[in-house]
């Protein structure tokens, strides 16, 4: 194997649940309240699911749905940082350490500048203290997040064979 670091790509989309649907929102493993929460099979934590598919993407494992599926029944609200604990131990046992995960929120709402540091530090840890860096944009009201339909979240990451 090619001792260079590898880059990885990662998306996740959710659409926000249906009105009067009591869903709780996680993003970046750091709850909302009073937020409306996603669809989804699990906790629906768009943040944390763009960075496991970033680093599997990295690492050649696949991707969220290879790993986990996508309707298991143990997965029914399955926690974002649970999954990074997993992906992250995936990782080492294929000799890879994580130099840094980047994460990219594309949603309206919520506003995560207030609750930025919180979030990286949570992902940080479940993935055993990486760097980890979080930002957002909102599209300026253009498109399926404009029109409060469902949020994104990107993730870029760095792997490289442990030394
Ligand atoms: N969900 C979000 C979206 C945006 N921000 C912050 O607002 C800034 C401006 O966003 P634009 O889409 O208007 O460029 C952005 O750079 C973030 O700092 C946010 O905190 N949460
Ligand atoms: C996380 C998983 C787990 O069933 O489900 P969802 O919460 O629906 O999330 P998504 O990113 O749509 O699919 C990946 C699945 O692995």
């Amino acid at each position: 194997m090619s001792t260079l670091p590898r880059t990885g790509i990662g998306t996740d989309i959710h659409a926000w649940a249906a009105e009067g649907e009591d869903r709780p929102l996680w993003l970046g493993c750091v709850e909302f309240p009073g937020e409306r929460g996603v669809a989804g099979h699990s906790d629906g934590d768009v943040a944390a699911h763009a960075a496991c598919n970033a680093l599997l993407s990295a690492a050649g494992l696949g991707d969220l749905g290879s790993v986990f599926g996508t309707d298991r029944p143990e997965m029914a609200g399955a926690s974002g940082a649970d999954m990074l604990r997993h992906v992250a131990g995936m990782l080492d046992e294929a000799g890879l350490v994580i130099g840094n995960v980047a994460v990219q929120l594309v949603a309206r709402r919520p506003k995560i500048g207030p609750r930025r540091a919180e979030m990286e530090a949570a992902m940080s840890a479940a993935l055993g203290g990486v760097p980890v860096s979080v930002g957002a944009a909102t599209t300026d009201g253009l498109g399926f997040v404009g029109r409060s339909e469902g949020l994104v979240g990107l993730a870029t990451a760095l792997v490289a064979p442990r030394g």
